[in-house]
């Protein structure tokens, strides 16, 4: 059932800011991803260059928690539908890997590399204090640790931090991946041995590079991209790698494809050209439909579901608000939990000829529903 709710007012922190938060949900409410969020602000600063938009999808199992993430889209409506795709995911994610949280992201409409000014960012921190604890944020593209660093130094909602924090979640989520990655491989060839095994890896940054350093180490073959093509010619250099083209990884001969960046890259339309038995990689929100899961299984190709692999710099953060503070050790034991979780859904899913990510959404759902339930 779809919930429209009644829009709300924040109260100003300064009575002399420029920033103006606005409830957005009414709108967000019109569009089909918005799968009943609870809450979705707007917040607007035409001084300080902020347009940033915090999705709140769903504070069943706990306060919402999710990454910023720094982007360029072309319209308005392309950054709301990407943040309410993220946060929904946020709370699939939490709910699988057993974490106290629910779903929350933030979208900030701008090129992280020419408008991500100090005063940008103060607007947003300023946002962020006002939305009072409602949601909590970190690191996601074209948000970086220094970012995360310089918000916490100005209000308190925000994890992934050196400032008594757990520090940068992406090597973690890298480490979950590689995991993810090997249990995907066992589930299909009945051993984990990457040796000679080709991994074509799209997009070179925080996580996939750090995904191509784990690899590279267990004598995997790397195929890479990046649209930044100094980052694909800095992996043939360290990793040996082969570089293609952006538009050419997704029917590169390989066994594996690993999205690590943006979503939306396994469609209907890019489904026939893979040439790969497994996918299984970092981005969020890898289908561009739910149901294009489907399409992979017909194809007899073995989907990692994304917010199950990649839930390793959630994991990590996330416990920064555990009782007692954090505990590395504690955080990579449950990390360490992602390769068995796939392979139930993978089983799971085999058992039942479906795709595993419905198998996967089932169980968050299931959770959910207990706790809403009591
Ligand atoms: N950082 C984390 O801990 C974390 C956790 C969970 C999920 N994720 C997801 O993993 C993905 C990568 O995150 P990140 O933190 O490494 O981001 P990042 O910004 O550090 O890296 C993204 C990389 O992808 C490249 N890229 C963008 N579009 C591309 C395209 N069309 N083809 C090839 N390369 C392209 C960028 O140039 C950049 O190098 C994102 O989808 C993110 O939401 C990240």
């Amino acid at each position: 059932m779809l919930h429209v709710r009644e829009p709300r007012t924040l109260k100003k922190q300064n009575a002399e800011s420029t920033l103006e938060i606005s409830d957005i949900t009414p709108e967000a409410a019109r569009l089909e991803a918005y799968d009943d969020h609870e809450r979705v602000w707007f917040g607007r600063d035409d001084e300080r260059g902020l347009k940033a938009i915090v999705s709140i999808h769903n504070t069943v199992l706990g306060p919402a928690l999710g990454g910023t993430r720094v982007w360029p889209h072309e319209t308005f409506e392309a950054a709301l539908i990407d943040a309410l795709r993220l946060s929904r995911g946020m709370t699939y994610k939490s709910a699988i890997a057993h974490m106290p949280f629910g779903g929350g992201k933030a979208v900030i409409i701008a090129d992280s590399k020419t408008q991500k000014t100090p005063a940008l960012l103060e607007a947003y921190a300023e946002m962020l204090a006002a939305l009072d604890g409602q949601y909590y944020t970190g690191e996601d593209v074209g948000l970086t640790l220094a970012d995360a660093d310089f918000l916490r130094e100005r209000t308190p909602n925000v994890t992934g931090t050196t400032k008594g924090g757990s520090g940068n979640p992406s090597p973690v989520t890298a480490h979950g991946c590689f995991l993810g990655l090997k249990a995907a491989l066992a589930y299909r060839r009945g051993t984990d041995t990457l040796t000679g095994v080709r991994v074509a890896v799209q997009g070179l940054g925080s996580v996939g590079w750090a995904l191509c350093e784990e690899l590279h180490r267990e004598g995997a073959q790397l195929i890479v991209t990046d649209i930044d093509a100094a980052a694909a010619e800095k992996a043939k250099a360290a990793f040996g790698a082969t570089a293609v083209g952006p538009d050419e990884i997704l029917s590169a001969k390989a066994d594996i494809f690993a999205p690590c960046a943006l979503g939306g890259v396994v469609s209907r339309e890019t489904i026939p050209a893979l040439n790969v038995e497994i996918v299984a990689g970092s981005a969020n929100n890898q289908l561009a439909r739910h149901e294009d899961a489907r399409l992979l299984m017909e194809r007899g190709i073995l989907y990692a579901p994304d917010y199950v692999i990649n839930a390793g710099g959630l994991i990590n953060v996330g416990s920064e608000l555990a009782p007692g503070g954090y505990d590395r050790a504690a955080a990579m034991r449950k990390v360490e939990k992602i390769p068995a979780t796939l392979t139930d859904i993978f089983q799971r899913a085999e058992a039942r000829n479906r795709p595993t990510n419905d198998v996967a959404a089932e169980i968050a759902h299931e959770r959910i529903e207990a706790a809403r339930a009591g």
